[in-house]
């Protein structure tokens, strides 16, 4: 077995048995968002403290893919470490860890000093670190003198986050964050309670300040609220969650008053908001409620005679509740709609896009979608460019702001968002204030799909709320063309028994947890056999850990989709590898690289340290539309994309889909869950596992309903009685 060395921060313990110290606990491998299980003597462990882990990787029957620790030892950052972790950042190009530790050795923990005061003083050095005079003073240049870049990235922190408190403190930085480390979780957007915490113990700040109280209760308020997909929380759960942490003790009352005068929460009797979050829920209200600001009339007298010859050109006969949707797209400002797969969506925009421009010739309509794969399949089936709400807006990753907003509106009349059960909230409410010009909006999408990842449930408030045109698609088309994966998916919602028939598109083979893997490896290995393209079928599951989960499908497919070969280049990253030829799913949006969260590439290239200008590992993959290069620190922006969660594929559809459903997922199983995943399938659903999973899933609503207030706000607090009561269930297509 292969010994490796990771380095990771102690996040929980699993399990510890007193007697002989093992454990099971979770780390965090650095450069890596997904933590890893391990497994061995550890007697103590500090959280969030940096270790180095030496061991090996195995994969355990039932609990899938564990490192097994054979030696450990905790990395105390120090000064000395700070500088190193430094002058070997993406800063100072070519400069590695051992070049940095000579640096370090060589000219004291006041090395920028020295450097900065006589830059002649590396001509003294080794050859071997004389050759990168210019890259260190390259890199000390480039912060235009300040030492801050070295103060926050020695401390733990990224470039990338030294690079946004740089923008929002200016030369101030240094002194405002010693003054108070705490501000960092509430002033800059990113920066969370351990990561401040981290900085304020490494410069001796109390732990018992007011400060660190208020920054741990508005991170566990926030914290919370995203986990759960929350608007608010309730005074007691907020309670209840900081002492079930049991880390701190403080007045919670006066802790909560003081942050509610700095206007950091706003409490509404025992609802307690973060201030996002409640800008946006008001936001969105008080937007829709004056929309639109300019209240023009539109024209368009013979809409009957020009549906008819749409009609004609499109070779499509619209049904009457098609036609009421078209009808009210040109009578109100706002239209929502609804319907499952297959029931005529995008061919009513296609409709509305065709008069829009016959009544309109001059009107400008744009069309967006949360995802980079859903924009481009709205573009596709609508024939009109589509974009991404986040380039739509020019999202500056950098600070997460936009440069389309207020005071430079979206240039158009008219804007459709496509799978709007996907947007959240604060989004939603960024989108609106750059909606001063727009004077129709039409929001498309599928009330039966899994919400947001973000806070908030947009499209079933909207439609809670009763104040807005709302037509729901009943008539499936794309059955009648006899898909029997659509009548599956509406099976599923009607709580049909017995839906779960093999036929010719779906396809069911009963196993169990420990077996699923081996299954879908002969599953898929078959499929290529036949000459199938691998990129024509996904395997979507609900879980990450588990011998049937995501992490262990992964490694088991890339085993057999692209094997290790001695041409082929690869890169170790936390507990995965990457290699050229591997299929990839992109985590982030990354706005400037043109690729976005969920879309799917491939690696394409591996470069290593020695050969590039960057001096250091590069991967490159290629998407749809574009080649993006990834260095160190952004390997965590992609994860292997043999298998992926039923999450990421929302927004997207693939020919053929394999789902495994096993108890093991039990947690996460859910009717809109299920539907999710069998509604990604075009052409053929392959599933497998446990028939009993499949029922108990289709038959469960989500464990937590999302708690928000924007229907009271869309209705009006003075006519609270009238709030439609809104129960969460799910709305069955008759
Ligand atoms: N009135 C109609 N008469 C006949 N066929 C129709 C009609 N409306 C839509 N269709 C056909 O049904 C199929 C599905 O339509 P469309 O793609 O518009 O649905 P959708 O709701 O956007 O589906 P999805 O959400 O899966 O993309 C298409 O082949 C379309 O041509």
């Amino acid at each position: 077995m292969e010994q490796i060395s990771v380095k990771a921060s102690y996040q929980i313990t699993i399990f510890h048995n007193e007697q002989n110290h093992y454990r099971v606990a979770k780390f965090l491998p650095v450069n890596s968002r997904q933590s890893i299980t391990v497994t061995g003597i550890m007697p103590v462990l500090h959280k969030d403290h940096l270790y180095e882990l030496s061991g090996c990787y195995v994969e355990h029957p039932r609990y899938g893919m564990q490192f097994q620790l054979h030696a450990y030892q905790v990395r105390q950052p120090s000064e000395k470490d700070a500088l190193i972790r430094y002058f070997s950042s993406s800063l100072f190009p070519g400069i590695g860890k051992k070049s940095a530790e000579q640096l370090v050795e060589a000219l004291g923990e006041d090395a920028i000093a020295k450097i900065k005061a006589d830059a002649a003083i590396l001509d003294h050095l080794p050859a071997s670190l004389k050759k990168h005079k210019y890259v260190i003073l390259n890199g000390i240049e480039e912060q235009n003198g300040y030492s801050f870049h070295s103060f926050f990235v020695g401390h733990g922190l990224s470039l990338a986050m030294a690079q946004r408190i740089e923008n929002h403190y200016g030369e101030q930085a240094v002194a405002l964050v010693k003054e108070n480390p705490y501000r960092l979780v509430y002033e800059i957007d990113g920066i969370g309670f351990a990561s401040a915490d981290k900085l304020a113990q490494a410069l001796h700040y109390p732990s018992d300040s007011i400060e660190r109280a208020q920054a741990y209760c508005l991170s566990v308020l926030m914290e919370r609220c995203m986990r759960q997909g929350d608007s608010f929380l309730w005074k007691e759960e907020l309670v209840e969650a900081i002492n079930q942490k049991n880390e701190l003790y403080f007045d919670v009352d006066a802790c909560l008053e003081e942050l509610a005068e700095k206007k950091l929460i706003v409490m509404e009797g025992t609802k307690l908001f973060h201030h996002t979050q409640y800008e946006a829920e008001c936001g969105i209200a008080s937007f829709l409620s004056h929309f639109p600001y300019d209240d023009t009339t539109w024209e368009c007298s013979g809409l009957i005679e020009a549906i008819n010859e749409v009609e004609k050109e499109l070779h499509v006969t619209y049904d009457e509740t098609q036609k009421e949707a078209i009808r009210l797209f040109f009578e109100e400002p706002l239209l929502l709609l609804s319907g499952g797969p297959g029931t005529g969506k995008t061919t009513i925009v296609k409709g509305i896009l065709q008069l829009y421009k016959r009544f309109y010739p001059n009107g400008k309509a744009m069309l967006c979608a949360p995802t980079g794969r859903a924009a481009k399949r709205l573009s596709e089936l609508s024939d009109a460019p589509a974009s991404t709400i986040h380039r739509l807006l020019r999202w500056n990753i950098t600070d997460n702001t936009f440069e389309v907003n207020e005071q430079h509106p979206i240039d158009a009349d008219v804007l459709f968002i496509d799978e709007f059960s996907m947007v959240d909230n604060w989004l939603f409410y960024h989108l609106l204030c750059a909606c001063g010009h727009v004077q129709k909006l039409v929001l498309i999408g599928d009330e039966n799909q899994l919400e947001s990842v973000g806070c908030g449930t947009l499209l079933k408030d909207l439609i809670a709320a009763k104040c807005f045109p709302f037509i729901r698609l009943h008539h499936i088309y794309r059955q009648a063309e006899g898909s029997e994966v659509i009548e599956l998916a509406h099976g599923v919602l009607e709580g049909q028994e017995a839906c779960l028939k093999n036929g010719r598109d779906v396809a069911f083979f009963p196993c169990e947890n420990f077996e699923v893997k081996d299954q879908i490896i002969k599953i898929v290995a078959h499929a290529l056999e036949k000459g199938y393209d691998p990129c024509d079928m996904q395997v979507i599951a609900p879980m990450y850990q588990g011998v049937a989960g995501i992490d262990a499908l992964n490694h088991a497919l890339q085993k057999l989709c692209n094997p290790s070969e001695t041409w082929k280049r690869e890169v170790h990253v936390g507990n995965r590898i990457f290699r050229e030829g591997d299929r990839i799913l992109q985590l982030k949006n990354q706005v400037e690289d043109n690729v976005y969260n969920g879309d799917i590439g491939e690696i394409i290239e591996i470069e290593t340290a020695s050969e590039n200008a960057l001096h250091e590992t590069v991967i490159t993959a290629s998407f749809d539309d574009a080649i993006v290069s990834y260095r160190n620190e952004q390997f965590s922006h992609i994860t292997h994309a043999y298998c992926i969660s039923v999450h990421k594929a929302q927004g997207s559809e693939y020919p053929i889909v394999i789902l495994p459903i096993v108890y093991d997922y039990r947690y996460l199983l859910s009717r809109r869950l299920l539907y999710t995943a069998i509604t990604r399938a075009k052409q053929a659903i392959v599933l497998l596992g446990s028939e009993d999973a499949f029922y108990y899933a289709g038959s469960t609503n989500e464990r937590h309903q999302r708690k928000t207030a924007l229907v009271k706000r869309l209705v009006g607090s003075n006519e609270e009685e009238k709030v439609p009561v809104y129960d969460g269930e799910l709305q069955i297509i008759e």
